[in-house]
């Protein structure tokens, strides 16, 4: 059975890790069929167990996303528009807040809603030679799946600005030098990069991760105190699962935890 409600976003399970292939023949281009199978997988996703992590790729090597498909803003209509954003929200929030760690392993063009995808992303591993940009002014648009808000988080307002209101692309080397991606790697190696760096996390317990990320996100908009808080209360949650003492006493008995995710 395939975890896919779409032929145009490939899934394939490898050990722990989800790979999710954009496979929209053109452009890898988002549309009303591809986001929301993006919401239905990623929450198929949560409560599966095994998979701690998630790799997202474009199919082809031109491509890992040109954003949103054009055509379906052609005419003009609000309520067509109304339909894609919250399309668009729906399925990049769920990406943003699934359970494990997603790794974008940006092999191609990346724009707009493509890039968007890649920032809802934990991790970003980008090819050398690839292009990055929110370019939706350009064509009388902004970016509405969370381009102004996560990238101005990432890279800051000035960066942020640079690249939304002047309508800058940025390549590989760039992105890395302002903390858009965190890892550049030579053309064709991001898929191999992106799974080696997900194969890391299943030495990790799926719980603790999942309230680390938590914790992260929080830091975002929580006054620190607060934070602090809520990371003595995650701390000792983990006090109730048995990964927790599986992990300590793996360290202890010198082997390898297995993890059962409780
Ligand atoms: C909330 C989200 C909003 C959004 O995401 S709005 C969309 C934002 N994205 C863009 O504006 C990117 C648009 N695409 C481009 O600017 C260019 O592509 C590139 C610079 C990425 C690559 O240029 P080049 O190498 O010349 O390729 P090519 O011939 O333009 O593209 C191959 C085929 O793909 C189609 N295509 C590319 N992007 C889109 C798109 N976003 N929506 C619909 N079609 C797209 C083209 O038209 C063409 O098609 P054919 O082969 O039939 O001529």
């Amino acid at each position: 059975m395939s975890l896919s409600t779409s032929d145009k976003l490939k899934v394939e399970v490898r050990g722990h890790t989800a790979l999710i292939t954009i496979d929209n023949p053109g452009a890898n281009t988002w549309d009303t069929e591809s986001l929301p199978a993006l919401r239905e997988l990623i929450n198929t996703l949560n409560g599966e167990p095994e998979i701690f992590a998630l790799v997202m790729t474009g199919a082809g090597e031109k491509f890992f996303s040109a954003g949103a498909d054009l055509k379906l803003f052609a005419d003009g209509d609000p309520e067509q528009a109304r339909t894609m954003a919250v399309y668009f929200g729906e399925a990049f929030e769920t990406l943003a807040d699934f359970r494990g760690v997603s790794i974008a392993a940006v092999n191609g063009f990346a724009m707009g809603g493509g890039l968007e995808a890649a920032m809802a992303c934990d991790i970003r591993i980008a090819e050398e030679g690839v292009q990055m940009a929110l370019p939706e002014a350009k064509v009388g648009l902004l970016p509405c799946a969370g381009g102004t808000q996560r990238l101005a988080r990432l890279v800051g307002e000035g960066w942020a600005k640079r690249i939304i209101l002047c309508g800058e692309r940025v390549d590989a080397a760039t992105a890395l030098r302002i903390g858009l991606v965190e890892e550049v790697v030579a053309k064709g190696e991001s898929l191999t990069a992106a799974l080696a760096l997900a194969e890391k996390v299943g030495g990790q317990s799926p719980g603790a991760v999942a309230s680390c990320k938590r914790l992260i996100h929080g830091a975002r908009d929580i006054e620190i105190s607060s934070g602090l808080a809520l990371e003595r209360d995650l701390f000792v949650d983990l006090f109730s699962t048995e990964d927790q003492r599986e992990g300590v006493n793996a360290f202890l008995e010198k082997r390898k935890p297995q993890w059962k995710n409780r």
